[in-house]
């Protein structure tokens, strides 16, 4: 059997199973510390502007969720971002486009520094995006599906005015369901295609992939949004992985069956989306591809980057709306 990536994250019939979230606590009002205290009993951080930092690679798109989240609520001046470089060697995440390599907040070089500050023996993969406080250098969270559904419920104080709800109260229960859907199969399903180490592994996912994004393109054939006339997270989530697929996991992943471009109804949403202020000014397909195939030796040996694809056609009218 080929050798893994990620070889602790590698079950014995090939296939990937990504490690948990390690860090798990959440910023809310409703926590009982006091304004600069450290989480209460239930790892609950008080809500406040200011305090906490949002780490993120523009290639992640676990990461890229909740810069685009931020960004739409409104957060930006609540919650500040530092951004690691989209190459990591053995040592990690590193602040290495920052002047003398140091986040200039957190003053680290690493971010496995913030981890191993919160937790001295962490020895899991450390990974972006996290949410670090400022005051103390400990990690909050790394749990990147809680952290971005409580920046739209638990972070409301803090909103513009105008911001979208991009977690409806009422549609929770159909949009967990359809999120549950699109990470298996299309999140982390390229995942589980590029990271696969048997071809049974492989093949399996690459056929849930796209059965899900076959799927996917009916419902969107019809509506505009995946829940309707109005962007929420499910949008959001969908498109970090979209944005990605021709770049990086078509190719690097050998998600082929069809590129993005080559699925119409997906094409003209995905474009749609990336012409939304908040979404394409976002996406940098330069840190996309260098992080890919320059970081996953065990499945890009040489390391080089393609050139291509041709990303003109973001900008190209949808047609949609
Ligand atoms: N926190 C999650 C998902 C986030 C994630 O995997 N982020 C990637 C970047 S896309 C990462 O930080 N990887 C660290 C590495 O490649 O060592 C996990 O532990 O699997």
């Amino acid at each position: 059997m080929a050798r893994a990536q990620f070889s602790a994250e590698t079950s014995g019939g090939g296939a990937f199973v990504r490690q948990p979230n390690r860090f798990t606590g959440r910023v809310t009002p409703d926590s009982t510390s006091p304004p600069g205290g450290g989480p209460d009993e239930h790892d609950r951080w008080p809500l406040e502007a200011d305090r906490y930092r949002l780490i993120w690679c523009r290639a992640c798109p676990w990461a890229h969720r909740a810069r685009i989240v931020r960004g739409l609520l409104g957060l930006d001046d609540a919650i500040s971002l530092g951004t690691v470089d989209p190459i990591r060697d053995e040592r990690g995440w590193a602040f290495a486009l920052d002047p003398d390599g140091f986040d200039p907040v957190l003053g680290v070089s690493f971010l496995s520094e913030a981890y191993l500050a919160t937790d001295p023996d962490y020895t899991g993969r450390v990974t972006v995006p996290a949410l670090v406080d400022t005051l103390t250098g400990r990690v909050v969270t790394n749990d990147y599906p809680q952290l971005t559904l409580d920046l739209s419920t638990e972070w409301r104080r803090l909103h513009a005015p105008d911001a979208p709800d991009l977690y409806p109260a009422g549609l929770r229960p159909e949009m967990d369901a359809l999120m549950a859907e699109i990470h298996t199969d299309v999140n982390n399903g390229v995942y589980r295609c590029g990271f696969a180490t048997s071809q049974e592994a492989y093949d399996e996912a690459f056929r849930a992939l796209f059965a899900r994004l076959d799927a996917l393109s009916e419902r969107l054939a019809g509506q505009r949004y995946l829940m309707g006339d109005t962007i929420t997270e499910a949008d959001v989530r969908l498109f970090t992985t979209l944005v990605r697929f021709d770049a990086a996991y078509h190719g690097h992943f050998k998600c082929n069956r069809h590129k993005l471009t080559e699925m119409p109804v997906l094409w003209a949403y995905a474009r749609d989306l990336f012409q939304t202020p908040g979404f394409g000014e976002t996406v940098d397909f330069d840190h996309i591809k260098r992080h890919y195939y320059g970081t996953h030796r065990e499945i890009n040996p040489s390391g080089i980057v393609p050139l291509g694809p041709d990303e003109s056609g973001w900008t190209t009218p949808h047609g949609r709306g």
